[in-house]
């Protein structure tokens, strides 16, 4: 017998016999080691051809991805050394020049509700329900990149797109299907910084984004496109610090196109501009993306976070509690208007951000409340001159809707350019006005250590004290403790100002919230939570002595799990 043949069904063979125990097995690329679990489905998601999507755009983009985070550290040392991020003399032709981006596809001409919410699997059937004009399924600041939530979030995505998506609560014998009508779908992949470990290409762990991006567009692109008028699929693009990323995505976005023979323009990508170094390069940004761009968002989270993490080495900017730094202090409704017109002279959509409250089922009375605050910051964005919103919650997308309905005649307002938006330098990096406490430090810690916890059990977005929180809310609580404590921040209000921020302040106050956490969550929870090495994580962030770029890339080592799979 021909020897080949005999090898053929050896493999056969061992294919059968591996499908009636269950076992998964994967074709595998050259090159491509798959390190997570394999459960039931993943390998429709994880095939042959689609790694090698992913194997082919990790090859050619990695060193890029690789470059922009060097940049990124380059630049930091800068600012360490005093420095201020600023608008750069070199692209002053582009922020002057006139150009525009490509126009809306009508798919997105009107988004003025998107609601937002992890890749999982109820809350996406939830979410496209909700009445919402658009979905934005996150593998970002609302997952935790778990290999069991990314690959479940890639089949659940893939189903949605399909509309087969179902879901069966047992205990509640309840089936979610989707309405006729449903919300469009945008995908925001992770950061560029941030990779996974369960997927090796050439002997390195891929980068997250591509993983994201790759799976999700190999697989949909073609059912996508057929139902939003031949454009897509769109994306939210996350945590940029410098235009020279959106090159890489856009570059990553004509490679795809490409491959799959997809028409130039056909993606769409929305930035957020959530890092301080960002809002001085919004031009630039939609420049690079110009035909794949579907505008700006403001990502307002992330973007206090990057703040104080861009001016870490600056004593003089301790900002005051986490709840007082609002959308009206002046830096943040510099940096929303500066964004409203620069998308609008550009032509594309400038998209508001998250307010972080939500219903609040047992007090009618603090649900009010909740929902006023709600009201205002919408009302807020539509009459600076945003296109459209996010929400949290299916059950504020009435009130949402409502705002942005009443005084938002047409689809979108890219006719109002605020050409009265006078924004300089200083008015993006002037400190936030208001007060240092006690109170604030141990919120910070309470909400931190809970987050923390939540994350490394594989949730990634959580309700703590009437608010969502997810990482980008998260990773404030952790750097303003962090900067308090670096230098030694002197409590100006509260309950007992005049006292200074120590690290021996701030282990009494961890030791004292965590017996809160137990009381409030109850003992049971608190045994089987992971609250004590979330709170051994958290204390050891907001310690150090230099300032860790993002918690996530600490805390991911605690949820990475490989499975014992054939070695290459
Ligand atoms: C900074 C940023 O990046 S913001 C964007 C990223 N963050 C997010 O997207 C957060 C999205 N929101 C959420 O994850 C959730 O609303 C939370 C965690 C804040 C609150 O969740 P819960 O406490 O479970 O909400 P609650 O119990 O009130 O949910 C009621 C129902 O609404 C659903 N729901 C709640 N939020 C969402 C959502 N965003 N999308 C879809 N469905 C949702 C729940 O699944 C639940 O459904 P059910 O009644 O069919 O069982
Ligand atoms: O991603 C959004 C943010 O506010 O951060
Ligand atoms: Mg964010």
């Amino acid at each position: 017998m021909d020897p080949s043949y005999s090898a053929y069904e050896d493999e056969v063979s061992r294919k059968k016999e591996s499908a009636a125990r269950g076992v998964v097995e994967l074709e595998l690329p050259a090159g491509v080691r798959v390190r997570g679990l394999l459960q039931s489905g993943y390998q429709s998601v994880l095939t042959r051809e689609a790694l090698e999507f992913v194997a082919d755009l990790e090859r050619r983009f990695r060193p890029r991805v690789k470059y922009v985070l060097a940049c990124r550290r380059e630049e930091q040392a800068r600012y360490d050394a005093g420095e201020l991020p600023g608008f750069d003399p070199a692209t002053k032709a582009i922020r002057e020049g006139d150009w525009v981006c490509s126009a809306p596809p009508p798919a997105i001409a009107d988004r003025r509700v998107e609601i937002t919410g992890p890749v999982e699997r109820k809350m996406i059937i939830n979410a496209l329900n909700c009445g919402a004009k658009m979905f934005m399924a996150d593998f970002e600041d609302s997952l935790a990149p778990t290999w069991d939530n990314l690959m479940r979030g890639q089949i659940n995505l893939r189903d949605a797109v399909n509309r087969t998506i179902s879901f069966e609560d047992k205990a509640r014998n309840k089936l979610y299907k989707l309405n006729p009508k449903t919300a469009t779908l945008l995908v925001r992949p992770r950061g560029w910084h941030l990779q996974e470990a369960h997927i090796e290409i050439d002997g390195e762990p891929a980068t997250g984004a591509l993983v994201d991006f790759g799976l999700y567009f190999f697989h949909n692109h073609v059912n996508f496109r057929s139902k939003h008028g031949g454009f897509g699929p769109f994306f939210y693009l996350p945590k940029m610090q410098h235009s020279r990323e959106a090159a890489v995505w856009n570059s990553v976005f004509d490679q795809a196109e490409d491959v799959t023979g997809v028409p130039r323009g056909s993606i769409r990508g929305t930035v957020l501009i959530e890092t301080l170094p960002a809002v001085f390069q919004m031009h630039e940004i939609l420049y690079e993306l110009q035909e794949h761009s579907a505008g700006l968002n403001c990502g307002r989270w992330d973007y206090i976070f990057s703040f104080i993490k861009t001016v870490r080495a600056h004593p003089d900017r301790l900002l005051p509690d986490r709840v007082q730094v609002g959308m009206k202090q002046h830096f943040l409704k510099s940096y929303t208007e500066l964004l409203i017109q620069t998308c609008h002279r550009r032509g594309v959509h400038a998209m508001g951000g998250m307010a972080a409250q939500i219903p609040i089922r047992d007090d009618p009375a603090a649900n009010e409340a909740a929902s006023a605050l709600v009201r205002a910051d919408k009302l807020r964005e539509v009459k600076a001159g945003h296109d459209g919103t996010w929400a949290a919650h299916p059950g504020l997308i009435s009130l949402v809707v409502e705002v942005f309905d009443s005084n938002m005649p047409h689809a979108n307002q890219l006719d109002v350019k605020r050409e009265d938006v006078q924004v300089m330098e200083d008015d993006l990096l002037q400190m936030p006005k208001g007060k240092r406490t006690l109170e604030g430090l141990r919120l910070n810690t309470r909400v931190g250590i809970q987050y923390l916890a939540a994350w490394m059990t594989g949730t990634g977005s959580v309700p703590l004290y009437n608010l969502m929180e997810d990482a980008a809310t998260a990773e404030i609580s952790r750097v303003q403790n962090w900067q308090w404590i670096k230098y030694g921040a002197v409590l100006d209000g509260g309950l007992v100002p005049g006292v200074r921020v120590t690290k021996e302040l701030f282990a009494r106050v961890l030791d004292e919230e965590m017996v809160c956490i137990e009381r409030e969550v109850g003992p049971a929870k608190f045994a089987v939570g992971r609250y004590r090495e979330a709170a051994k994580l958290f204390a050891k962030q907001c310690t150090s002595e230099i300032l860790d770029d993002f918690l996530t890339l600490d805390a991911y080592r605690n949820i990475v799990q490989f499975a014992p799979t054939a070695r290459m």
